[in-house]
């Protein structure tokens, strides 16, 4: 059923669902448009909006055809859009679902894409924060280019920093997807443009591997291989290629590439990766996801998300287990000491048993769900010495409003 989002839009159809909000098909005065309807807690949170009209220019200002441009930004009684071009295909993790692992000159091909429109971002001072499969979306309207791959676009800029508020990150926590989260930002660091670079370094890992470098078992698990494991080799992978993805999961933040540096690295890459069939590696065991239990969850649609933008090629499917904003229960220090779900993931060899309970989709859906996690009790466990610290979201000591605004974008 169509609705009105302020006086120059209409929603037509649910085009997908995300943590902050809805996506919808919609139309404008100039053409068919993608509006992302934000949920209504936080569209009714006078301090959120403030910072979207304060944001404006920087959101809007962002014009770059491997970024999708935020046309406008509607505050309209109990809604709050923005309104986005809209981009006819599908999300890269239905195509990683749907493919399990790329070939690696279309896996390239995507990534430098998106480089791209990060160097664009970071010379406009704009960090994204979220750089992941669900954030990069395939223009199955555009050419297709090396190992068959289509535009890609990254989407959601801006939108992780201005749903952080303070009032709802403290300096005590952090919101993010596991899997993707940079080091230093697990220790408790301002996120700055590196941080972008490793997350998009993780998403090359998993386009070739089918898996994410650090990823498996309990989130606490995953952020604390992100700071202290080192990534396995995957067999297959060229090393020029492999160099590339080494140097920007690099921990520290200044030994990683540019964007621009990674991009024009990439590109001069496909040449050598032409013809390549997608890697035979086989996911290594996540181990046993039990050891935590989700002890709420933020306001969540009731229904099962619905995926895909406006798809020429069908959804994988529905996949309600990607949740996000998962609270956990704080883990033991035998949790945090290491053992089976604390080192870094080495992949089976082709052929080699999985081990029983080591469920690729069941790990996957755990490890992509965002978390809020105390960064105080994080330091500790990256730096072995035990004990998370519970954080309650209502510590005093928030950080200045524009403190990660005003964070460089450069490293
Ligand atoms: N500009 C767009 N054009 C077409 N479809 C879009 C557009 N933006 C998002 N979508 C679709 O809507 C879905 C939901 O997007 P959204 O950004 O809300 O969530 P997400 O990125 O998948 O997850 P999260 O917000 O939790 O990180 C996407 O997976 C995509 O299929």
């Amino acid at each position: 059923m169509a609705r009105n989002i302020g006086s120059r839009y209409t929603a037509h159809q649910i085009l997908g669902r995300g943590s902050a909000g809805t996506v919808w098909l919609g139309e404008g005065p100039e053409g068919p448009v993608a509006i992302k309807l934000l949920r209504e807690d936080l569209a009714s949170d006078q301090e959120l909006v403030g910072r979207f009209v304060r944001e404006r220019t920087a959101l809007l200002g962002l014009d770059h055809p491997r970024v999708v441009g935020v046309r406008d930004l509607v505050v309209d009684g109990s809604d709050l859009a923005l309104v986005m071009d809209l981009v006819r295909g599908t999300d890269l993790r239905t195509r990683l679902d749907r493919e399990r692992r790329l070939a690696p000159a279309a896996a390239v091909a995507i990534v430098a894409d998106v480089a791209e429109g990060l160097a664009a971002a970071h010379a406009a001072g704009v960090v994204h924060r979220d750089v992941k499969p669900e954030n990069i979306l395939l223009d199955m309207e555009g050419p297709l280019g090396p190992g068959g791959a289509h535009p890609a676009l990254l989407t959601d800029f801006g939108v992780a920093k201005l749903i952080d508020t303070p009032r709802r990150t403290k300096a005590t926590k952090i919101i993010g997807t596991p899997d993707y989260l940079a080091p230093e930002i697990v220790e408790g660091l301002p996120p700055r443009a590196a941080v972008d670079i490793y997350a998009l370094a993780t998403v090359l890992y998993e386009l070739l591997a089918g898996f994410t470098p650090f990823g498996g078992g309990h989130p606490g698990a995953v952020l604390r291989r992100h700071v202290t494991e080192t990534v396995v080799p995957l067999p297959g992978v060229p090393d020029e290629l492999w160099q590339l993805v080494v140097q920007c999961l690099a921990k520290a933040p200044a030994s990683r590439l540019r964007a621009s540096e990674l991009a024009a690295r990439l590109h001069d890459l496909l040449p050598l990766l032409a013809g390549m069939p997608p890697l035979d590696v086989d996911e290594p065991d996540a181990g046993p996801t039990e050891p935590y239990e989700e002890v709420e969850y933020a306001a969540r649609p009731a229904e099962p998300r619905r995926r895909g933008a406006v798809p020429l090629v069908r959804s994988s499917a529905t996949d309600s287990n990607r949740d996000t904003h998962t609270s956990m229960r704080v883990p033991g220090p035998d949790e945090l000491a290491g053992g089976a779900r604390g080192t870094a993931r080495a992949p089976r060899a082709p052929g080699q048993r999985r081990r029983p309970g080591s469920a690729r989709h069941r790990a996957g859906a755990v490890r992509r769900r965002r978390i809020t996690l105390g960064v105080a009790g994080l330091v500790l466990a990256a730096a072995g010495v035990g004990g998370w610290l519970a954080t309650s979201g209502d510590e005093p000591s928030a950080p200045p409003a524009d403190s990660e605004q005003s964070a460089p974008a450069q490293p």
